[in-house]
């Protein structure tokens, strides 16, 4: 393999999806340990790693002997706490191997909306790491509902990775990369070694349908990969049973798709608003609001807004969009739908007249604003 692609990185990221950890009757031993491997040996070389594991649900089906998902939500939920503690057995013991602990966290899409507790829980992953202690995360599948779920956990790495300014993402799954189709289905399928641009092609090689015990498929790859290198950082995927796969691409051989960052980084509130929320409402802005936002870099003020769309309160993140439905960016409101029902095209000024009172010029400060142009 030629040696490109030195990796300088401090602290990474590594997700192991579902089909790569599991076996055909449990969890894949071999995998697990070699991963922890070499996830201590990057801890030797001064390299800080969180991984962040699927496996419970694939495991939890393994150990009941079952063939698929139940359809029933506790039953599933059930599944993946069966599954859980096997997963943490299982590093638990390779990472004591190698003379590391671990520690599992489990995340739930409501902890990432929530700012203090997305802060808290960088706070303890950076505890963590400073004791050379390495974090295991998971989606809290087991009350987590379908309507809430993050769901895949290629996203969640993607926000972990913006939420601990981690230099690199890996994603290893059960295949050497990013293909032009889907290989199951086409035998001519050719692997794409970079990606600079994502331009629309690149979602349509792309399947969702995952592997047998995968969630995401290849589409949830893409829009992790959007979601880090928009803010500046790369990423790879890579098939992560091959051997010593993390180590080789350390030291620059090159395998699976690389994902070029963009050059300017995105600062971490601003990830946050972009990817870690879900937007409650719409505001629909006119052409004047639109140029002020997207080229002048200027707040959006009441003037600029022509309609409300759903209720939300102050502080909720919300869309704005062009009276054509174009997603301009995602923002977070200083006021809540009903007073901006009532402010919308006045003038800043003439707000504390309408309200009787005006905590802010601004319906979303520029601080508080992501342009979709600008999340990749
Ligand atoms: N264009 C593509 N390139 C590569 N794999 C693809 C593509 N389209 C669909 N896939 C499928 O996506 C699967 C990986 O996704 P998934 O099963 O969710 O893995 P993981 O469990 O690692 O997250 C591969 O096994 C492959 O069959
Ligand atoms: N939280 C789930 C993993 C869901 C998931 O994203 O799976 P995958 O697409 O295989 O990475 C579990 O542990 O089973």
């Amino acid at each position: 393999m030629p040696k490109q692609r030195l990796i300088t990185a401090r602290r990474v990221v590594v997700k192991l999806g579902s089909n790569v950890i599991t076996a055909k009757n449990s969890l894949n031993l071999e995998v697990i340990e070699s991963i922890s491997r070499q996830i201590s040996s990057l801890m030797d070389r001064g390299i800080e790693v969180i991984l962040v594991s699927s496996g419970a649900m694939a495991a939890g089906l393994r150990k009941m002997q079952m063939m698929r998902r139940p359809d029933e939500i506790p039953k599933r939920q059930a599944i993946a706490a069966i599954g859980q503690s096997g997963l943490m057995n299982a590093y638990e013991k390779s990472f004591s191997e190698c003379d590391k602990k671990v520690a599992q966290i489990l995340l739930t899409a409501e902890d990432l909306n929530n700012r203090k507790r997305y802060l808290n829980a960088r706070n303890t992953l950076h505890t963590l790491m400073e004791w050379k202690v390495v974090p295991v995360i998971n989606e809290n599948d087991t009350i987590m509902v379908e309507e809430i779920k993050l769901g895949d956990n290629d996203n969640l790495a993607a926000m972990i990775t913006l939420l601990m300014d981690a230099d690199f993402l890996f994603i290893l799954t059960d295949i050497d990369g990013l293909y032009d189709k889907d290989p199951r289905q086409f035998s001519d399928a050719k692997l794409i070694p970079k990606v600079t641009t994502f331009e629309k092609e690149i979602e349509e090689y792309a399947s969702h349908i995952p592997g047998t015990l995968g969630t995401g498929g290849m589409l949830s790859k893409i829009q992790a990969a959007r979601k880090v290198t928009s803010s500046g950082i790369p990423m790879i995927v890579a098939r992560g049973n091959s051997q010593n796969v993390l180590l080789r691409l350390f030291d620059g051989e090159e395998h699976g798709t690389y994902f070029v960052p963009r050059k300017e980084k995105m600062a971490s509130r601003k990830c946050w608003i972009a990817y870690a929320l879900v937007p409650k409402g719409s505001l629909v802005i006119d052409q004047g609001a639109v140029s002020a936002v997207r080229k002048n870099g200027k707040s959006l003020l009441p003037i600029g807004v022509l309609s409300v769309e759903g209720e939300f309160e102050q502080g909720a993140a919300v869309f704005f969009k062009t009276s054509d439905n174009e997603i301009i960016g995602t923002g977070l409101v200083n006021y809540r739908s009903f007073d901006i029902n009532l402010i919308k095209g006045l003038k800043s000024s003439q707000i504390e007249a309408c309200l009787g009172g005006k905590h802010y010029d601004e319906i979303i400060h520029r601080d508080n604003l992501v342009l979709k142009k600008d999340c990749g």
